[in-house]
C-alpha cells in the first residue's frame, strides 16, 4: 500500500505510530508495512484475533483519518429540494467554517430533517431532494458513509451512557481513538472547559452515569470541540440546563467550524449569523441576524444575567421577594 518504512509512517501520522506501538508484535521500522506483514507468522497475528489484510486496511484508514482533518472543507451549499407538498424551496444555503447558522420552525416542520439532510450529505435521495455539496462538488462515497472519513459530528439531545468509567478515563479514550498525541494534557484540557460550561463543577475521576444532564452536555460539548476532527457541528438544542450556552458556542465557533443549531432560544438565536426559518417541511426563508438583533441581543443578555441569578439564590435555598434583577 506504500513504500514508506514503518518508522516513517509512525512519525507522520500519529494514530498510526500510537496502534502499532500498542501491538504485542515486534516492530521492524526499517521495513515497509507490507514487508512487516509478510513476516510476521499467520499464527501470530491470528492470536490476536486479526489477518494481515484487516491490519493493513486500519493503518490505511489512521492515514486516511488524518488526510480528511487537513481536507476541511471551505464551504457545504445547501441546493433546496421541496417542501411536504411537493413545492421547491427558495433557497440555496452557503455554510462556511467559524459561521452559525440556527435553524427554526414549529414542531413538526422539519428542523430535524434539515440536520439530517446535512448530516448524510444528501444527494437527493432523501424524502426533501435536497442536494449537499462540499465545496462545489457532490461528496465522494467514502466521505458520506465511512465513519472514519465523516465530514459532520452530531450531538443529539440523549446521552445516556452505558459505560461506566471515570471521565477522565472516557475522555482519554476519545483522545486515543482520534490520534491525539498528548492525550494526558488535553484530556484535563477537555474536562477544564467542559467544567467551565457548567455550573456545578465535576472531578476528572467522577464516573460518567453520576454526571447530572448539564454536566454530561457539558462534557459533549467540550469533547466535540475539542477532539472532534469533524469540521461540521450539528446541535439539535443546546439545553438551558447548566450549560453555559453562550460560551459552548463560542468554543465550537472557536475551532473554525460549521455549527448548524436547531433551537428557539432567543439567545441563541440571535448570537447565530443567521436563521432559516422552516414551515412545512421547506425552507420558507434566510434571515441575516440584523444590527438591530444584535443591540436586542444584548439587552437580553442583561436579563438573562438577571434570570441566571435568581436561578442561582433558588438553588441555594434563598427567596425572591424585593431585590430583583435591575431590568424587571
Ligand atoms: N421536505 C419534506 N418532505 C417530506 N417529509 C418531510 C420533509 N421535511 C420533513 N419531513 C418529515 O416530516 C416529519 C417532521 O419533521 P421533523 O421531525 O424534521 O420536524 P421538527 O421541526 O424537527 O419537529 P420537532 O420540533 O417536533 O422536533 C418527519 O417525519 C420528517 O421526515
Amino acid at each position: 500500500m506504500t513504500s514508506h518504512s514503518l518508522g516513517m509512517l509512525m512519525a507522520a501520522h500519529a494514530a498510526v505510530a500510537e496502534f502499532l506501538a500498542g501491538l504485542p508484535l515486534p516492530l521492524r521500522p526499517e521495513l515497509t508495512l507490507d514487508e512487516w506483514l509478510a513476516g510476521l507468522g499467520e499464527e501470530e497475528l491470528a492470536e490476536l484475533g486479526l489477518d494481515g489484510e484487516q491490519l493493513a486496511d486500519h493503518v490505511a484508514r489512521l492515514m486516511g483519518r488524518k488526510k480528511s482533518v487537513a481536507s476541511a472543507p471551505r464551504n457545504l451549499v445547501l441546493r433546496g429540494g421541496h417542501d411536504r407538498h411537493g413545492q421547491p424551496e427558495v433557497a440555496e444555503l452557503v455554510l462556511r467554517p467559524g459561521q452559525t447558522t440556527c435553524i427554526v420552525g414549529p414542531t413538526g416542520s422539519g428542523k430535524s430533517r434539515l440536520l439530517a439532510d446535512i448530516e448524510c450529505l444528501a444527494q437527493g435521495d432523501t424524502p426533501t431532494g435536497r442536494v449537499v455539496l462540499v465545496d462545489g462538488a457532490p461528496p465522494s462515497p467514502q466521505a458520506r458513509f465511512a465513519p472514519e472519513c465523516k465530514l459532520v459530528a452530531q450531538l443529539s439531545q440523549n446521552m445516556n451512557f452505558v459505560v461506566d468509567l471515570p471521565v477522565a478515563e472516557f475522555v482519554a479514550m476519545h483522545a486515543q481513538v482520534r490520534g491525539v498525541t498528548e492525550v494526558e494534557a488535553v484530556t484535563a484540557r477537555v474536562i477544564a472547559c467542559a467544567n467551565d460550561l457548567t455550573g456545578e463543577k465535576f472531578a476528572p475521576d467522577t464516573a460518567l452515569t453520576q454526571l447530572s444532564g448539564g454536566q454530561t452536555r457539558a462534557l459533549m460539548i467540550a469533547d466535540v470541540a475539542l477532539l472532534s476532527e469533524s469540521p461540521v457541528v450539528l446541535i439539535d438544542e443546546i439545553e438551558n440546563a447548566g450549560v453555559d450556552r453562550s460560551r459552548a458556542l463560542g468554543l465550537l465557533v472557536a475551532g473554525d467550524k460549521i455549527v448548524l443549531v436547531a433551537t428557539h432560544d432567543p439567545l441563541l438565536a440571535l448570537r447565530g449569523d443567521r436563521r432559516v426559518v422552516l414551515r412545512g417541511g421547506g425552507i420558507a426563508e434566510i434571515l441575516e441576524t440584523s444590527a438591530a438583533e444584535r443591540r436586542a441581543l444584548q439587552r437580553l443578555e442583561r436579563v438573562d444575567a438577571g434570570l441566571m441569578e435568581l436561578r442561582d439564590r433558588l438553588r441555594h435555598g434563598g427567596r425572591i421577594e424585593e431585590d430583583l434583577p435591575s431590568w424587571s
